[in-house]
């Protein structure tokens, strides 16, 4: 048997540049993984299959959709002969959530077939699948800090970031990324002026580190606290704890990020948090 975790994907930044032709937002974003996550394991064998539990596993749907089962299929298609298998996944991240969950897991999926097949992590087969399931997929593929651009298929080096305390709040309303980059208005081939991202390099301290991220924006928040105004309570949470040295929404939401300078901090944000909304999903994290 073999095992993995998915964890989450966070924007902390995400501009979005213009409108490509194919009809895909070109876009540049400062990426960075969560610890914690679903957790995904493969008992290599002929047939296909994919058995889900945990707390977020309705939401996330067992049928042929399942991120899992769409880029297994992919990877099939490339790889004649492939060891496939039944897959078993523990869903505990929220769904339609900003977090790129199905694609973590998608990744994971890919991550294991190429154990199962004695594939390097570096076959451009796995990448080209992950590319074909999703535009997160590619980044999450490897799952560590870094740039992406293009749609989300070009792919910075990697990227040694300070680590990052921080608490994670999805209100639990879902959030369908297509209808978020919908309500840009931008047509294809349209581009965007607007100020260029900080550039981001490895072994920055923290303070400066942190400082750059503040000059960065996620161009879907106000489109995402649209259609979902619950958005804006949870800004407003986050920015009101004490502590948090920067807070912004995730993806194309709903769920949002805040910055701490220690563990601790986060954890005592969380709590009180958890008391004033128990409704909300609130998470600490370590991002990196
Ligand atoms: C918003 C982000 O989460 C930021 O990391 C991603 O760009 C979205 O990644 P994703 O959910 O894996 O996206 P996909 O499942 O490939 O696409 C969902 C829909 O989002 C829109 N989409 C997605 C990515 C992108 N660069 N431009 C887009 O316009 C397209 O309408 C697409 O039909
Ligand atoms: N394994 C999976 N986990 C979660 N959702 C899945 C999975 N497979 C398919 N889906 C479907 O994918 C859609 C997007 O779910 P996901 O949780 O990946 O969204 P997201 O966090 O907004 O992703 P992103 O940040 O990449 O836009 C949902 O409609 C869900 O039903």
């Amino acid at each position: 048997m073999l095992i993995t975790r998915a964890p989450a994907k966070i924007n902390l930044t995400l501009h979005i540049t213009g409108r490509r032709t194919d009809g895909y937002h070109a876009l540049e974003s400062l990426v960075v993984f969560t610890g914690a996550g679903d957790t995904l394991s493969l008992a290599p064998g002929p047939v296909l299959s994919l058995d889900i539990s945990g707390p977020t596993a309705p939401a996330a749907g067992d049928g042929d959709d399942n991120l899992v089962l769409r880029a297994s299929r992919d990877l099939a298609d490339r790889i004649k002969g492939l060891t496939l298998g039944a897959f078993r996944l523990e869903k505990r991240l929220p769904v339609a959530a900003g977090i790129g969950g199905g694609s973590s897991d998608a990744a994971a999926a890919l991550r294991l077939l190429a154990q199962a097949n004695g594939l390097a992590p570096e076959d451009a087969r796995l990448y080209e699948a992950a590319r074909a399931t999703g535009a997160d997929v590619p980044v999450c593929l490897a799952g560590r800090a870094r740039m992406m651009r293009g749609a989300g298929e070009s792919l910075g080096p990697l990227l040694r970031l300070p680590v990052l305390p921080a608490v994670l709040i999805n209100p639990g309303v879902p959030v369908e990324t297509r209808l978020i980059f919908q309500k840009l208005g931008l047509q294809p081939g349209q581009n965007v002026e607007s100020p260029q991202h900080p550039d981001i390099g490895s072994g920055a301290p923290p303070v400066e580190f942190l400082a750059d991220v503040a000059k960065g924006r996620n161009d879907l928040e106000d489109a995402a606290c649209l259609q979902a105004p619950v958005i804006v309570d949870v800004l407003a949470v986050l920015r009101g704890a004490r502590g948090c040295r920067l807070a912004r929404m995730s993806g194309s939401g709903a769920t949002c990020f805040a910055i701490f300078s220690t563990p601790r901090a986060a954890a005592t944000a969380a709590r009180a948090i958890r008391l004033q909304r128990p409704e909300w999903w609130v998470k600490t994290a370590a991002l990196r």
